[in-house]
């Protein structure tokens, strides 16, 4: 892999897109050039990269013909019909969609947990579900240290994880009920502005939500882990762009707060925020646009053996998505 890689962004306008410019220039990632894909919508429309400004490009299957590395944030029939194409033309695709995911020839990688997988690729490497990998920032050290046998967890989770116009749906109902004037939705099937939606992605027959299934069936992928369960509840709420989770779990080994404690404190990624008498939690206001997760609120859980109650918050346009394909690009030109 060339270290001064041609990058190409699919999906650049969007809240993630955006979110991955910022991310390759925060991190310094060596970009040789960079390319930016949308829809025809955005032909034209220009975004910057330090100072270099870059015009938006359709994507179309001609799209790779010398780019190394395509960010792929564009949604999953976008994914399925130019992924391909991106391979043939010998590039290699981070995927953040969910298309990929569940194929056994696609590493699912979050680069703190299981980041050794990118170097099993065939053309195709999956960024995980945000809920997901941010949980999984927390979860896997204490698997590593304790063998985790299940969880059940409860997700808080921005409308970022809707795209740029859910931001906007949000920004909108606020105003709208501040004026006193009827509220208008587009994005949700109800009011956002106020409320919390039990309800994130499309409705299985057995009752739980596709969104709810990602982290049992991503969570056993990343982590090796082919009995670990999971039973979670996906709520959208009214914050703008940070994931909080609710998660008791359940080990094979003893646990206690304190050995918890000095497992999380060591953990790539992820700050301990944990003292609960002076109110000091992890807040989604103020872990939005920092690259570490947070995790606090440590306590036994008073109704599983060997259990522990922990939350655990992550910006999800970062570590939920642009951050963790941003380092995953880092492991391919390593
Ligand atoms: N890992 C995870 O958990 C996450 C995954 N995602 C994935 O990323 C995708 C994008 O999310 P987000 O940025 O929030 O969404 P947005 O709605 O904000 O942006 C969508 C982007 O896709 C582009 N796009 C849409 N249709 C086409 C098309 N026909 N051809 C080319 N480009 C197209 C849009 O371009 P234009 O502006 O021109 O319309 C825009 O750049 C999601 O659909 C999801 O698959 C997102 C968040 C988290
Ligand atoms: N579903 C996530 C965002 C997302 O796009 O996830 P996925 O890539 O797994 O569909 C959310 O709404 O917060």
């Amino acid at each position: 892999m060339n270290r001064n890689p041609h990058v190409a962004i699919v999906g650049a306008t969007g809240a993630v897109g955006i979110e991955m410019i910022k991310t390759l220039e925060k991190r310094n990632f060596p970009v040789g050039k960079l390319t930016l894909l949308a829809s025809a919508r955005s032909v034209g429309k220009k975004l910057k990269l330090k100072e270099q400004e870059i015009t938006v490009q359709e994507l179309t299957k001609d799209s790779f013909k010398g780019i190394d590395i395509a960010l792929f944030s564009a949604g999953g029939s976008i994914s399925k019909e130019f992924a391909p194409a991106a391979v043939k033309a010998g590039c290699v695709v981070v995927d953040n969609s969910s298309y990929f995911r569940m194929d056994d020839t696609v590493p699912l990688v979050v680069p703190e947990i299981n980041g050794a997988d990118v170097k099993k690729h065939k053309g195709i490497i999956a960024n995980p579900n945000c809920t997901t990998a941010i949980t999984l920032m927390a979860l896997y050290p204490l698997h590593q240290a304790f063998n985790v046998k299940r969880i059940f967890a409860s997700s808080y989770q921005a409308v970022s994880g809707t795209g740029a116009k859910a931001i906007e749906e949000l920004e909108r109902q606020v105003g709208q009920i501040v004026a006193g004037k009827t509220v208008t939705k587009e994005v949700y099937p109800h009011q956002i502005a106020f409320n919390v939606l039990p309800h994130v992605d499309s409705f299985l027959p057995t009752g739980y939500t596709k969104e709810e299934m990602k982290m049992e069936n991503e969570g056993r992928k990343i982590m090796h882990h082919a009995s670990f369960r999971a039973s979670v509840t996906c709520v959208r709420v009214p914050v703008y762009r940070a994931h909080s989770i609710a998660v008791s779990a359940e080990f094979e080994k003893p646990v206690s707060v304190e050995s918890a404690r000095l497992v999380l404190s060591k953990a790539p990624g992820l700050d301990l925020v944990d003292a609960p008498e002076k109110a000091e939690y992890p807040l989604p206001l103020y872990v939005a646009e920092k690259y570490n997760c947070q995790v606090g609120r440590l306590r036994m859980d008073c109704a599983l053996d060997n259990g522990l109650c922990f939350w655990v918050a992550g910006d999800q346009l970062l570590k939920g998505a642009a951050l963790n394909a941003v380092q995953i690009a880092e492991e391919l030109i390593k």
